[in-house]
């Protein structure tokens, strides 16, 4: 058994992909001077050597026919959260965030990739892509054995194994969106949401107060709102270049049931929704119909 196939072992992120790299020599990492070799030397940006890192599938686990997987993307604070938990109530999604992914990775025990998850959040950093697609393949491997319970009108998105996903704060740099999409599953489409940094930074401090989180701080989060512009923006251009984002951007500063007007209304015909069901039981066509916030949507045709 080699390093890797160890190391997978121990980390429960084996899954069931055809492994390349397992089967060649193990290369004992050359940079770090940790024993970890995950964990990078203090001065360097905090990289992982390839040699640590789970190994990924090469081509599409899930059928995208049947699972559609939607990301869900805007700066550190934007309010991604908030979205996912109304659209998981009326929409039977199963909502998978990637840094709360993350967190848990970091704080399992017996985690190898603990001290490096640690370090890339505190900083603003983004995890190497081996590491959070396969968590993400993960959950979705487990959801999928196990379904969410859905409302009847939504059960049918769960069936025969057909799923949804939110895919929350993710793909945060180019090389994880070529990689989900090509080995994951492909992704049907983005909803960005964005606001101010002001109103960013306002949110994360006051939510600082209890949410325990290291990278909720003014120097953290100063941080993140680079890496978001440098390295995840590139990102929202590359779908919006693919026509893959539902809108330029939803502004996501009004209160949260103001968002989400706009939310649904952006993402109802992409889903290909049909309107709530009126209390006349005569369905109105969607463009007219200002959204029921407390209905659950009735789905469409999967996309
Ligand atoms: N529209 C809104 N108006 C006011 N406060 C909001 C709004 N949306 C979210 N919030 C609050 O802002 C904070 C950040 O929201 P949320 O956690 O949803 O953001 P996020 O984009 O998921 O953040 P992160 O990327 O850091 O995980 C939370 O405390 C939330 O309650
Ligand atoms: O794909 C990802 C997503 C997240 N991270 C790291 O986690 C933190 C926190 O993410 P939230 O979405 O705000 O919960 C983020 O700043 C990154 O350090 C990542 O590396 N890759």
């Amino acid at each position: 058994m080699t390093i890797v196939d160890k190391l997978k072992e121990k980390l429960h992120l084996g899954g069931n992909s055809k492994s390349v790299a397992s089967e060649s020599p193990a290369v004992p990492p050359k940079s770090s001077a940790s024993s970890n070799p995950a964990v990078p030397p203090k001065d360097a940006s905090p990289v992982a050597t390839k040699d640590s890192l789970p190994d990924l599938p090469e081509t599409e686990v899930f059928d995208h026919e049947k699972v559609t997987v939607i990301f869900v993307l805007g700066g550190p604070g934007a309010g991604k959260g908030t979205q996912c938990e109304n659209l998981v109530r009326d929409y039977g999604f199963k909502h998978l965030s990637a840094g709360d992914l993350l967190r848990a990775e970091q704080t399992r025990e017996g985690s190898e990739y603990g001290d490096m998850i640690k370090q890339c959040i505190v900083e603003g950093q983004i995890v190497p892509m081996e590491v959070t697609v396969k968590l993400l393949e993960n959950a979705m491997r487990d959801t999928l054995a196990k379904p969410p319970s859905v409302s009847s009108e939504l059960s049918s998105a769960w069936e025969g194994g057909k799923g949804r996903f939110l895919i929350d704060g993710f793909p945060r740099k180019m090389d994880q969106a070529i990689k989900f999409d090509e080995a994951v599953c492909q992704s049907s489409f983005v909803l960005f949401i964005a606001t101010t940094e002001e109103v960013m930074l306002e949110r994360l401090l006051e939510r600082g107060k209890t949410s325990g989180r290291s990278d909720d701080n003014e120097e953290s989060i100063k941080k993140r709102f680079k890496t978001f512009e440098e390295t995840s923006m590139p990102v929202v251009d590359y779908y919006r270049s693919k026509d893959k984002v539902v809108e330029a951007s939803i502004d996501s500063s009004p209160p949260v049931q103001e968002v989400y007007q706009a939310v649904r209304a952006a993402i109802d015909p992409r889903l290909g929704v049909t309107a709530p069901q009126p209390v006349s039981g005569i369905p109105e066509p969607v463009a007219a119909v200002e959204p029921v916030h407390d209905e659950p949507a009735v789905l469409g045709k999967p996309l």
